[in-house]
């Protein structure tokens, strides 16, 4: 089943087009790597699925519905900076979270509620490793911890769709190691669909089950804006090796006018 699709989505700010007509399908429960050059309109493509942005052209459904104008619930995400309120504990960090959601005028629970909120929290930072640090503020961790507690914050409302923009570019490779063992159970567990941005390739596929390469096929040297990015390569990476998947896009021949140049495979 797709939960989330994408048709002849187009991106523009101003006379920038960023995205040209992007067609997707992603598969509920997939782990979709997207990579591509700076600047190709990666996380401009995350921000359309989150609903923070509004195609200028073509249509996103996740779930078989519309995207509200607000982000919902049924999806969350993680950035590369640490997205944690630094002046609340790591425990009360995914508390609110429950809060917010189910009480969000005040972000208050009281009672039996509250009770069961705690224990979810509780379960969320054993479940990422952070049971020991619960009542450490955010300058208390590292950032692999702080990172952690962002992806706890993000499950809590237990979302479909999780969308990780380069959520472990500014960790050390040790660190980066740890998340990737502990993001891989955590999406099979919960049978979410992952998207996740990445320069670093080696991850995009050590994680990925497809791959989506973006990179602007056409570009005009004299009108930089003129063209957007495509997803240029789908790859397949759930059986033992990349093969293209049905619906592959072939990266696009350029048109024959003299000043457009082609670029072959993204630099992630
Ligand atoms: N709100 C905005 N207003 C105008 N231009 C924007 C806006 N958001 C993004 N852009 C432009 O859209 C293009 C794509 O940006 P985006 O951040 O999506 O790229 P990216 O592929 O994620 O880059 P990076 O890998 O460097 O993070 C850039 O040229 C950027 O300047």
């Amino acid at each position: 089943m797709s939960e989330i699709r994408a048709h002849n989505v187009w991106m523009e700010y101003g006379d920038q087009i960023v995205l040209e007509s992007i067609s997707v399908d992603i598969a509920s429960g997939a782990f979709v790597s997207v990579v591509g050059p700076s600047g190709c309109g990666k996380s401009t493509f995350l921000r359309m699925i989150l609903g923070q942005e509004r195609p200028t052209r073509g249509v996103i459904t996740v779930g078989g519905a519309a995207l509200q104008a607000e982000p919902g619930p049924d999806r969350g995400v993680v950035f590369q900076r640490y997205s944690v309120f630094p002046h609340l504990t790591a425990l009360q960090n995914v508390l609110i979270a429950f809060e917010i959601a189910e009480s969000p005028f005040t972000a208050k629970l009281f009672g039996a509620k509250r009770k069961a909120a705690s224990e979810k929290a509780n379960a969320l930072l054993e479940a990422v490793g952070l049971s020991e640090n619960a009542k450490k503020y955010p300058s208390a961790l590292s950032g692999g911890q702080q990172q952690r507690l962002a992806i706890a914050q993000a499950l809590a409302r237990e979302p479909k769709v999780l969308l990780l923009d380069e959520p472990f570019g500014a960790l050390d490779p040790g660190t980066r190691a740890q998340m990737h063992a502990l993001i891989k159970p955590l999406w099979r567990e919960r049978g979410m669909t992952v998207i996740m941005v990445t320069h670093d390739l080696k991850e995009a596929f050590g994680l990925g089950t497809r791959l989506l390469a973006f990179d602007r096929p056409r570009i005009d040297p004299q009108a930089p804006e003129r063209y957007g990015a495509r997803i240029i390569y789908d790859l397949d990476l759930s059986r033992d090796g990349p093969v293209p998947v049905l619906g592959f896009s072939r990266p696009i021949e350029p048109s024959t006018t003299s000043q457009e140049t082609k670029r072959s495979m993204p630099h992630a």
